[in-house]
């Protein structure tokens, strides 16, 4: 399998600075050699280009740089449709999760009937009328479901992006009040992490891979590294407690590969400004994805 990595340094999203390196802290982590060690092909394509600089604030309403982002996502989308039409495997590095509706765009429209796993800590629900900061990473999935803006929902020129019944969230933990009911109301299924606490991490992801992998189209994983606890991954914008463990994180893409049902993969908001040590969170992401794409411990 050739893999294509594209990097993404998108911080305009959210409302800290950093994860615009987060394609530079994964790289330098690693990624590349350990994926070649797998004896896998990788092309780096290096990185989209973010249409503004990082210090000037052009804030549009209470979307924050919605101009900006949609044009970065549209972009990736169509190099991650280009990817797919080689037959490769797209592999996004992030930046900020507002990403995720160009990835998502890029893959619908190649694979009509992709399912979606959304690893989070957060439901990335909200819409304008919902959200309490106005930034677009708490807003994809919601616009990947064509809820919210004629600019993020109609990005790619369809929508929905997916369809909610083949959507799963993995490892919530953090929900605004209106995000929540918008949620409950909707036809995405939540496994908060309770439910990981009362089923573990193994059943889950069977039940998630079942929803999403239904009809056998395959799957896009979005992997927002704050679904992991702060603990062994500090480097993130929006930590919560209370979330996976090493080894839940590595089972849960371990049994996705094991499925066979992969077809792209994400991993957002790693944010080495605020990593405790070491670029430990990158290094964890760089783990991550190699379990994702098969490397077994036995
Ligand atoms: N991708 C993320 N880290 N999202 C965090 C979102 C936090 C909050 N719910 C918001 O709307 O701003
Ligand atoms: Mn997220
Ligand atoms: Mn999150």
């Amino acid at each position: 399998m050739v893999i294509e990595i594209i990097g993404v340094p998108m911080d305009l999203g959210a409302n800290r600075r950093g994860t615009d390196m987060g394609p530079s802290a994964i790289r330098y982590a690693g990624l590349s050699k350990a994926l070649r060690k797998m004896e896998l092909e990788v092309i780096d394509r290096g990185n989209i280009e973010i249409p503004v600089p990082e210090s000037i604030k052009t804030e549009n309403g209470n979307l924050h740089f919605l101009a900006e982002i949609s044009k970065a996502c549209e972009k990736l989308g169509n190099v991650v449709g280009g990817i797919l039409d080689r037959e490769n495997f797209p592999l996004i590095l992030g930046g900020d999760h507002s990403i995720a509706i160009g990835s998502i765009m890029g893959v619908a429209q190649k694979i009509p009937d992709i399912g979606l796993i959304w690893f989070d800590a957060h439901g990335d629900f909200n819409t304008l009328a919902t959200s309490e900061t106005g930034n677009i990473h708490g807003m994809s999935l919601a616009a990947a479901c064509g809820r919210g803006c004629s600019e993020l929902v109609g990005i790619g020129g369809f929508a929905p992006k997916i369809k909610e019944k083949k959507m799963v969230i993995i490892g919530v933990r953090d929900l605004d009040p209106e995000e929540k009911e918008k949620l409950k109301r909707s036809q995405v299924t939540v496994y908060s992490m309770k439910k990981i606490d009362e089923l573990g991490i193994a059943k889950v992801v069977e039940e998630a891979i079942r929803i999403a992998g239904r009809d056998g189209s395959g799957v896009h994983v979005s992997f927002d590294m704050d679904v992991v606890d702060p603990s062994i991954a500090s480097g993130v914008g929006t930590p919560v407690t209370g979330g996976l463990n090493y080894r839940e994180a590595h089972l849960a893409l371990e049994l996705i590969a094991e499925a066979n049902i992969l077809k792209s993969l994400e991993m957002v908001e790693v944010n080495p400004i605020e990593d405790k040590g070491g670029n430990s969170t990158a290094k964890l992401a760089v783990e991550l994805i190699t379990s994702a794409l098969g490397k077994r411990v036995f």
